[in-house]
């Protein structure tokens, strides 16, 4: 039972091209940890130049994508598309889509199928409000979350499960390394109950809110942390450090 760790910095919609050789920049000189798998989230205008720009060690991912290869869709990316570029990745249901577009759960798990049945490897969000948290109502929201999904996908190989508690982003509050291991251990627990063992086992479960290079050493420490999910540091040269929390 080896989880290759993973980290994925969402850019989110920030960037100019000037900006994004800066970001390159940092991420050739690293050095970044080789046994690491990392992935940035870029703005769907920019990907084929991020693609072209980035060090072969970091792959580009889409930041959302549609459910069908094409069509009238104004707007919208497939994942079709995004394959066509030689993009292998998309991030798929963040809290900014299910919360500022108004995505459920069966647009998201429907999105999520049809990436992984184009060839993408996915990187599923979910994560609960404040208002739930203080509710006692965690575990219920990430469960009916991930069951959404898990009703409509088999095979759970190309998936990266990102928890990201909404009122941890881009806020400066991190869940602390307690908190966002008792979630992940929880969705293990689920996962070996509703989906299978080897998915529990095999699963990379990532945690994302404000992760910076001061936290992330503790919470990569913790047994069911897989890795992270970055938003506003991964703009930044801090973002090689949380790469490199393991080392
Ligand atoms: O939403 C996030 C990553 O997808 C987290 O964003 P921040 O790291 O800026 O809190």
């Amino acid at each position: 039972m080896s989880r290759k760790f993973w980290v994925g910095g969402n850019w989110k919609m920030n960037g100019t091209k000037k900006e994004i050789e800066g970001i390159v920049d940092f991420l050739k000189k690293g050095p970044l940890d080789p046994n690491v798998e990392v992935v940035v989230g870029v703005p769907a205008v920019y990907l084929d130049y991020s693609k072209g720009v980035l060090p072969p060690n970091v792959a580009p991912a889409a930041q959302n994508a549609y459910k069908v290869p094409k069509g009238a869709f104004t707007g919208e990316t497939s994942p079709a598309m995004l394959v066509d570029l030689g993009i292998d990745w998309v991030i798929l249901g963040h809290s900014e889509r299910r919360n500022v577009f108004g995505e459920p759960d069966s647009l998201i798990a429907e999105k999520v199928a049809h990436a992984l049945e184009t060839g993408l490897n996915v990187v599923a969000c979910i994560g609960e409000k404040l208002e739930e948290r203080e509710a006692g109502q965690t575990e219920a929201v990430v469960y009916q979350q991930t069951q959404a999904i898990a009703d409509k996908i088999k095979d759970w190989s190309k998936v990266v499960l990102a928890y990201e508690p909404v009122w941890a982003i881009g806020t400066g509050k991190t869940a602390s390394p307690q908190q966002a291991q008792e979630v992940h251990a929880q969705l293990r627990k689920w996962l070996k109950e509703k989906v299978s063992e080897k998915v529990s086992n095999e699963l990379r479960i990532v945690y994302g809110g404000s992760v910076t290079a001061a936290n992330c050493k503790e919470l990569a420490k913790e047994a069911d942390i897989d890795g992270f999910l970055v938003g506003g540091a991964s703009l930044k040269p801090e973002f090689v450090d949380i790469i490199n929390a393991k080392q």
